[in-house]
């Protein structure tokens, strides 16, 4: 029998407790809808009940709607307004009798919408309430913009949805979108002792449509709009829905609520099939899917319970690592090699906490507690009850072999041994240890305590249980963890280099420095290559580099531009000068001067200015960056070293700033289609050499117009 996605429990008091029963989230789907409608209704007819409560099981309200529906058409069709404006408005919260919702865990989206439809709503402190639609790429569709501003205000309204903030129980009580907070144990009766005091006319019966207590008056809702636009605007250039957010709850403000409403439904309708939600969806999923590991997560295997970590090396890195431990109460052990350097170590992870404080993210008494967490040594003794250490050294081979040595000679059995390398051999790193089967890569990203993404490397010896472990940390940390083979530079470094390789050889032929990272910014990234080389500094990663070159070599450009300007004393940000001159604030500024050292460049590579590089367009200087780069994640795909190519979409966007608004570097290139792609490329080979020669399975895939996201299965599948 189908099971029934609302249960309907009528009690002595009268009080129908309808709880949406589709766990584990009670996605709202067409059927979850459905239910809830029927439910509503026949509470309605019953004589017996006097008001109803909505709840959700497995402990929580509703995750909201099913996002992989999106773009689909719904079951019976699809009606503009028809769950919004005739079920939720006309006959929820129009009904006779008033409705509380008992929210426990989540109300997300559509969840909170149905929440903010009935009369009132009672919350656990920890429940999550928000409307995190806008990272979907559409808006709240079940009247989230106009209830959300009128309960809370119109700032703050804006300020939640913009941000797709989510805020706790306490949170929202203090901000009026809950009006009472219950523990888990007491939520539904809480609930229904409300219900009944609204029918007794002691709480008051609040149809969040027409609220009016919270809401500017027009004149300034006007002003608060246009500086909204602005800023959104400012933040997210190409974006068009966060814009047509604003003008939606603008419409609501000015027409009316109903008003509001249709033109939710409406805008809503386009956005859903528009390619940006596509893409933003795809990154959501690709996103869960990176812990799903062949031969690790499918072993049965339970990760084993980390109580102490050990971090080997105080620097940036290393302080950054700790930094992230202890900030997810992992009790931690920085070890360095002298006083002075273990000093420098523990104020940066001081320094890391401070910055959170100042920016309010962490109060005094907590950063003190935090700080406790981290003991500096200078010694391997405490090593001996560690389940995981970490070494995060400088890039330098012989060091690291070194240290591993002494990890195996002190650290317990049972230790999982990670090295925070961007390129190394693991097999090169653990070559003098006969422990390989617990070493395993924790590729970080910098800053490490606020970088999302974490690569996890294992070679062919790593157990799937330090595998699964290193995950589990990363989960718990709340690092996106991307598993990948060994290989120098694994996916993430190895996938990103043609990209600053490229830049310099345009530049060297006579395309401007500024022009291209005008380009790459308005395509979306953070900042373009130079600014990013200045922003990182050019002394960094200089080990790596020579190791990617030694492997590579046959598709390596070698440029001396930075190695001339360093010799000028020229080392980036950090020195003020770098390829951009820097002020007292870190305001960059194009600098004339770069001219000279492009030219001596050219003097010694023998290059000199193609005409045509030097007049590249916008679209053209975006193509001859990000198509190498697609050229080396198909090589990737094709060596094994990534799992799947969303796990490339992943690391593109947490690891490098690719714009998730794209969906990551595949699934933008085959928005491109790869026939296109590969033909580019080819061109560009005949003209200027191996470093854009297409790889076997890009040019075997755009032969066939298989997309380069297609597994392999499903790639043969359409043979
Ligand atoms: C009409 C409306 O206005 C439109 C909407 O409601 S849009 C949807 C709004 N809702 C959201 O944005 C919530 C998105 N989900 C989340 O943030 C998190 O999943 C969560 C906080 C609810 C739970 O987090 P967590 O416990 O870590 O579980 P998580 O791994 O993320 O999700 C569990 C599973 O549910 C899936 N899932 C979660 N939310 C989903 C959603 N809204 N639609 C479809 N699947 C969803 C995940 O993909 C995952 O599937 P898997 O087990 O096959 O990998």
């Amino acid at each position: 029998m189908k099971e029934r996605k609302t249960i309907m429990e009528v009690g002595s008091d009268g009080i129908a407790v309808i709880t949406l029963n589709d766990p584990p989230l009670n996605l709202l789907s067409h059927d979850v809808l459905v239910s809830l409608k029927e439910s509503t209704e026949l509470a309605m007819q019953r004589d017996d009940v006097k008001a109803v409560v909505i709840t959700g099981s497995n402990g929580k309200f509703s995750g909201g709607a099913n996002v992989s529906a999106f773009g689909t058409v719904p079951q019976g069709g699809r009606k503009v307004g028809l769950w919004s404006i005739d079920f939720l408005t006309d006959v929820f919260e129009a009904a006779r009798k008033p409705i509380v919702a008992a929210v426990d865990g989540v109300a997300l989206g559509g969840g909170l919408e149905v929440a903010m439809a009935c009369h009132a709503r009672i919350s656990t402190s920890n429940a999550q309430l928000g409307l995190p639609e806008l990272q979907f790429g559409i808006l709240p569709g079940l009247g989230g913009t106009q209830r959300l501003p009128r309960l809370v205000g119109l700032s703050k309204a804006l300020e939640m949805l913009l941000a797709s903030k989510i805020v706790k129980g306490e949170e929202a009580y203090s901000l009026g979108l809950v009006d009472a907070i219950a523990p888990t144990s007491e939520l539904v009766n809480r609930a229904c002792s409300w219900a009944l005091c609204i029918v007794e006319h002691k709480k008051p019966w609040i149809s969040s449509l027409y609220k009016l207590d919270k809401l500017e008056p027009l004149a300034k809702a006007r002003i608060i709009c246009t500086s909204a636009r602005a800023r959104a605007k400012k933040q997210s250039p190409n974006l068009e829905f966060p814009l047509a957010c604003v003008d939606v709850i603008e419409e609501g403000l000015v027409s009316g609520p109903r008003a509001g409403l249709w033109k939710e439904a409406e805008t809503n309708e386009e956005l859903q099939h528009s390619t940006t939600s596509k893409s933003l969806v795809h990154i959501f999923f690709a996103q869960r899917a990176t812990t799903k590991v062949p031969g690790v997560t499918d072993q049965g295997l339970q990760p084993r319970k980390v109580y102490k970590v050990a971090v080997v090396g105080g620097g940036l890195m290393g302080s950054g690592i700790a930094t992230a431990l202890i900030l997810h109460n992992y009790s931690v052990i920085l070890k360095e090699v002298n006083e002075q350097f273990l000093q420098a170590g523990i104020g940066r992870v001081k320094a890391n906490l401070k910055s959170r404080a100042k920016n309010g993210n962490m109060s005094l008494e907590k950063l003190d507690k935090t700080f406790s967490l981290l003991r500096g040594v200078l010694e391997y003794d405490s090593f001996r009850d560690v389940d995981l250490v970490i070494e995060a050294v400088t890039e330098d081979i012989l060091l690291k072999q070194q240290i591993f040595i002494d990890l195996e000679k002190y650290c317990p059995p049972h230790c999982v041994l990670a090295t925070n390398t961007s390129t190394f051999d693991l097999n090169l790193v653990g070559k003098r240890t006969n422990v390989h089967n617990q070493i395993v890569g924790a590729h970080f990203f910098s800053p490490a305590h606020v970088r999302p993404l974490l690569e996890i490397i294992h070679t062919e010896q790593t157990s799937a249980q330090a595998v699964l472990d290193l995950i589990n940390l990363a989960k718990s940390i709340k690092k996106t963890a991307i598993i990948v083979k060994n290989s120098t530079g694994f996916a993430t470094t190895r996938m990103m280099f043609p990209y600053s390789m490229a830049a310099t050889f345009l530049v060297e032929r006579g395309a401007d420095i500024y022009k291209i990272d005008q380009a790459i910014s308005k395509f979306g990234m953070p900042m373009g290559p130079f600014r990013m080389a200045d922003l990182v500094g050019f002394g960094v990663a200089t080990g790596a580099r020579a190791n990617m070159r030694k492997s590579f070599s046959e598709r390596w450009y070698d440029s001396k531009l930075m190695q001339v300007m360093q010799e000028d004393d020229r080392a980036g940000q950090t020195n003020g000068k770098g390829f951009y001159v820097y002020d007292g604030n870190r305001k960059a500024f194009p600098d004339p001067e770069i001219e000279k050292y492009i030219e001596k460049t050219r003097r010694i590579s023998g290059v000199s200015i193609d005409p045509k590089l030097k007049s590249l367009s916008e679209k053209e200087i975006v193509e001859m960056l990000f198509f190498p780069v697609v050229n080396e994640s198909c090589r990737i795909l094709a060596e094994g070293i990534a799992i799947k190519a969303s796990d490339l979409d992943v690391a593109s966007v947490m690891g490098f700033g690719f714009p998730a608004y794209r969906g990551g570097i595949i699934f933008w290139a085959d928005s491109i289609g790869p026939k296109y792609i590969c033909s580019k490329l080819v061109e560009w080979s005949r003209i200027y050499g191996k470093i854009f020669e297409p790889c076997a399975y890009l040019k075997e895939r755009a032969s066939r117009d298989v997309p380069l996201g297609a597994s392999l299965e499903q790639a043969t599948s359409r043979l």
